[in-house]
């Protein structure tokens, strides 16, 4: 039974999902890393919110876990290439919270415009400071989106509704999105010239770190009103606190920091200044529908293979996985097989699917496909990291589909790419479930890729399998199946024998040494 960690207080539905699914559910909240990490070995999920700090250091220690899942949106606080690196799927939720904190952006625009926080502590002072608060009214003034994707279009609806003019800065927003949302696309320098209030929903990226930068505040509208419940680091709060001091910035208001949790902070106390500690997310409802998406798609992955909201493999749904099953098992065993025959560098790859297969999801037929091949080399590697590592080392891939009827009803062909040319095995689904070898190097041959086998290239002349079948009885080894394949009569002949026990070096050199064999391994799957 697959087992999960939930590490971040999270709402109880999604233990119930977990055992629900049958999948045995610890929950263990504010441990410190190495707390962590001497627990970690022991889960194959791991389920997060923003407290955990998913580092490389811990996924070292993380030797069983497959996948990670985050119960919100930012993954910032995951080590997204180690997690890939190692073959971790990572995963995060990314609507579930989005209304909640749109519309905690809202709030917060409120509590600037009518210096909220502030009047609220001075009112129960009992000072009745009724002249000090004079407000703004949001009606007909400019809100700057800086990122226009799912928060930011929500956070745009609801300004739209209250008569504001919405103005936004999102490289990625196509101008047909813009005319939907109701919102003018522009620069981000026309929109820190025009905008009365700012608010950020991008996430934390090397473009984004510091967008309102000492810089670009200059470069604000007097008065301007600035709101962040995005990410820490996308504005540089030394410069913002210099701009409310001066009157430059009329206010500001931050749910997340460079640095969390901000117990201190160089802008607290300071005058249309409002914190939050990132409570952006911080609803019942959003708390629900969060949990309860990570756990079903945590279960979903753990327990039939289907991928939903990974953020490093293709996504797979739960009435996909079992189709591609077998695919994957076909492709990892051609994989596997062609890792195993080409000698040398391998320059490329091609994988290519006609039929049936020509119908499916490709990407994970090609992600098995690469961690068969290089699982030859390294027990590390799955279909997780396979197509990382395969671009790590410079490896060219090629997906290719036929539409062509081929002689099978399904077909995967694997071609690799070597200094001696190309090379090329092909398989099939028998009843559409049990994988089958039919091609190999050109050579027609059925055979099943299971167990311990034994490859054997020869030349095609009477008496040649009694003498194999000789020397395999004498080392005590049995044979399961054979197959034989061969290009013309007397000319080339391709074995592949199953045998019950490994074929060692010293069998192998007695093969080897009968004559006509031009080429003997052991293969194993
Ligand atoms: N405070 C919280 O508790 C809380 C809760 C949820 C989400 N968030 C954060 O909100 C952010 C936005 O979430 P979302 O769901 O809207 O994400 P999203 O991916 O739907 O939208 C992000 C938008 O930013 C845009 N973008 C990317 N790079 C940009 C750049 N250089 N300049 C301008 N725009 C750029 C993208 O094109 C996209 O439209 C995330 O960082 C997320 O972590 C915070
Ligand atoms: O889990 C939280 O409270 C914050 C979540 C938020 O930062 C997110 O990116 O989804």
């Amino acid at each position: 039974m697959p087992k999960v960690l939930i590490s971040d207080k999270m709402d109880p539905k999604a233990a119930q999902i977990f055992r629900e699914r049958g999948v045995e559910v610890d929950e263990i909240t504010g441990k410190t890393p190495d707390e962590l990490k001497a627990i970690i070995g022991q889960y194959d999920g791991l389920a997060i919110r923003s407290s955990t700090k998913v580092t490389k250091d811990i996924l070292e220690h993380a030797t069983n876990l497959k996948v990670i899942g985050r119960a919100g949106i930012g993954v910032d606080n995951v080590d997204i290439p180690a997690a890939s690196a190692k073959g971790v799927v990572v995963m995060n939720t990314p609507f579930g919270n989005s209304i909640t904190t749109a519309e905690h952006a809202i709030a917060l625009m409120f509590a600037l415009a009518r210096q909220l926080p502030e009047a609220d502590v001075s009112t129960q002072a009992g000072k009745w400071e009724k002249n000090r608060f004079m407000g703004v009214e949001l009606t007909g003034k400019t809100l700057g989106l800086i990122g226009a994707g799912n928060i930011g279009s929500i956070v745009a609806d609801r300004a739209i509704g209250l008569r504001m003019r919405v103005i936004a800065y999102d490289p990625f927003l196509t101008p047909e999105r813009a005319l939907e949302m109701g919102v003018e696309k522009m620069t981000l320098d026309d929109l820190l010239l025009r905008a009365d209030f700012i608010t950020l929903h991008t996430p934390l990226t090397d473009q984004t770190r510091n967008i309102l930068s000492r810089e670009n505040l200059a470069k604000t509208k007097k008065g301007v009103r600035i709101i962040n419940c995005a990410r820490g680091g996308l504005i540089d709060e030394a410069a913002l606190k210099d701009g409310l001091d001066s009157g430059h910035i009329g206010g500001a208001a931050l749910d997340v920091f460079v640095q969390e949790p901000a117990k201190e902070h160089p802008l607290f106390g300071t005058p249309n200044f409002v914190a939050t500690p990132h409570l952006g997310a911080s609803t019942t409802e959003a708390q629900v529908n969060v949990a309860i998406q990570v756990a079903e798609q945590l279960a979903d992955y753990l327990v039939t293979g289907g991928v939903t909201n990974a953020l490093n493999v293709p996504s797979l749904s739960a009435e996909e996985a079992p189709r591609l099953k077998p695919y994957m098992a076909l492709a990892e065993k051609l994989g596997g097989l062609v890792g195993q025959l080409a000698h040398g560098e391998l320059t490329s790859i091609a994988i290519e699917v006609e039929g049936a297969a020509a119908e499916l999801n490709q990407k994970p037929i090609t992600s098995a496909v690469l961690a068969g091949l290089m699982r030859v080399h390294s027990d590390t590697v799955n279909m997780v990291n396979a197509p990382f590592l395969a671009k790590e080392r410079g490896l060219d891939v090629r997906e290719v589909r036929h539409d062509r009827e081929g002689d099978y009803h399904t077909l995967v062909r694997v071609t690799v790419g070597t200094q001696a040319g190309d090379r090329s095995v092909a398989g099939t689904l028998f009843g559409n479930a049990a994988p089958r070898l039919v091609e190999l190097f050109g050579i027609k041959v059925e055979a099943d890729l299971a167990g311990h086998m034994l490859y054997i290239v020869n030349e095609d002349a009477p008496g040649f399998i009694g003498r194999l079948g000789t020397t395999l009885g004498e080392a005590g080894v049995n044979i399961g199946t054979f197959h034989l394949g061969r290009r013309s009569a007397g000319g080339e002949a391709i074995l592949l024998l199953s045998v019950d026990e490994a074929v060692d070096d010293a069998l192998l050199g007695k093969v080897r040494a009968l004559p006509g064999v031009k080429t003997a391994m052991a293969l194993g799957f």
